[in-house]
């Protein structure tokens, strides 16, 4: 199905993005901040590829994922201090080695040239997600930017999106979420919105078309093909 087949006329008023896995691809640095905090407890490092598929539900998820990999216990005793190191070198290398996907710049300035209002939704802690908008020259397009502790709730809870449209006066039936992992895909199918799910993101290693969004894309650019 073509985006321009779900909106009359062809686009939607709002577009919600998320962050990470669907704009930039922070693993890299997530991976270096996971492996730092576990060096400095002692515990063996993760690694890139197992720290891809713990990202997506807020940042004190991602370690006590990591922390439960490392001790072989669900609710570690470290938490409280492992969360407290991981902040401060995620706070040093957060971006380092991230990097925005192809076609983000390109679509974002479509979308503003089309009278779209855009709004970011994460799970990212709002100061990071701030701090990486201008890192990355991002926090100019977007109307409302939500990370994972701004509200009361977090995805794959409605609330941010709700939140979002609300401030911004735009009903679901003309806001289009796009992200790359279940937390969107719920978030928006709760909310009455429209999803598209990317396929190079960050999934836990399930294949985004298990929680059927409304549109799978492999790349930015096919959004308006
Ligand atoms: O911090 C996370 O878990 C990632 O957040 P996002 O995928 O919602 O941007
Ligand atoms: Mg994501």
């Amino acid at each position: 199905m073509l985006l321009s087949e779900l909106y009359n006329p062809g686009l939607p008023q709002l577009v919600l993005f998320d962050l990470d896995g669907t704009l930039l691809d922070s693993v890299p640095d997530l991976a270096l901040a996971i492996d730092r905090m576990l060096a400095a407890l002692d515990l063996p490092m993760a690694g890139q590829s197992r720290v891809r598929h713990w990202v997506g539900n807020g940042a004190q998820m991602l370690v006590k994922r990591a922390l439960a990999h490392a001790t072989g216990v669900e609710e570690s005793d470290l938490f409280d201090q492992a969360f407290t190191l991981f902040l401060h070198h995620y706070g040093l290398c957060c971006a380092e080695q991230s990097k925005l996907y192809p076609g983000v710049e390109a679509l974002l300035t479509f979308l503003r040239d089309n009278q779209v209002s855009m709004g970011l939704v994460t799970n990212k802690p709002i100061g990071f997600t701030e701090r990486l908008l201008d890192e990355y020259d991002l926090r100019r397009f977007f109307s409302i930017v939500l990370g994972g502790d701004s509200l009361a709730e977090k995805k794959p809870h409605p609330m941010p999106l709700l939140c979002a449209m609300d401030r911004l006066g735009v009903a679901p039936v003309q806001t289009l979420m796009v992200g790359d992992s279940r937390s969107d895909i719920k978030a928006a199918q709760q909310a009455g919105c429209k999803v598209a799910a990317v396929t190079y993101g960050y999934n836990h290693g399930v294949p985004v078309s298990a929680y059927q969004p409304d549109i799978i894309i492999d790349d930015l650019a096919e959004l308006f093909s």
